[in-house]
């Protein structure tokens, strides 16, 4: 069974390696979306595989570092790419949740899901 919650965030980035004349490369911001997904199975007694709430309590601080920041400036995310974003948050969760799925939403319209580093 998988469950999932989702947090939003709000942060300034520009993207560094674009080519010349994207308009990415210019400072801008974005309310992203990010949806952590992990998996279990669920506990015959609890009936859930994982308190929404210890889900949150993880992530919350995590994306509390990314919250009203420049991106950039933060080490890993000197390229803050969806998919960027989405294998940094990975490496920092991975440790303390069974993750599934991390998807990443710049707008409501573009974003990333990433799955783990492929064995
Ligand atoms: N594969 C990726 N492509 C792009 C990323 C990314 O992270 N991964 N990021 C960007 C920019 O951050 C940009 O702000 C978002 O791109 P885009 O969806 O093109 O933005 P718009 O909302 O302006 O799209 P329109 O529908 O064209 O208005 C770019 N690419
Ligand atoms: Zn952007």
């Amino acid at each position: 069974m998988e469950i999932f919650r989702e947090f939003t965030f709000e942060a300034a980035h520009r993207l560094p390696n674009v080519p010349e004349g994207h308009k990415c490369a210019r400072l801008h911001g974005h309310s992203y979306r990010v949806v952590v997904t992990v998996s279990g199975p669920v506990d015959p007694t609890a009936g859930w595989v994982m308190d929404f709430g210890d889900l949150k309590a993880v992530v919350k601080p995590v994306i509390e570092e990314l919250d009203h920041y420049y991106l950039n400036e933060i080490p890993g995310l000197e390229n803050p790419t969806s998919e960027v974003l989405a294998e940094w948050l990975w490496a920092r969760l991975a440790g303390d949740l069974p993750l599934s799925e991390i998807t990443v939403r710049e707008t409501c319209t573009s974003g990333c899901t990433y799955r783990g580093p492929q064995s």
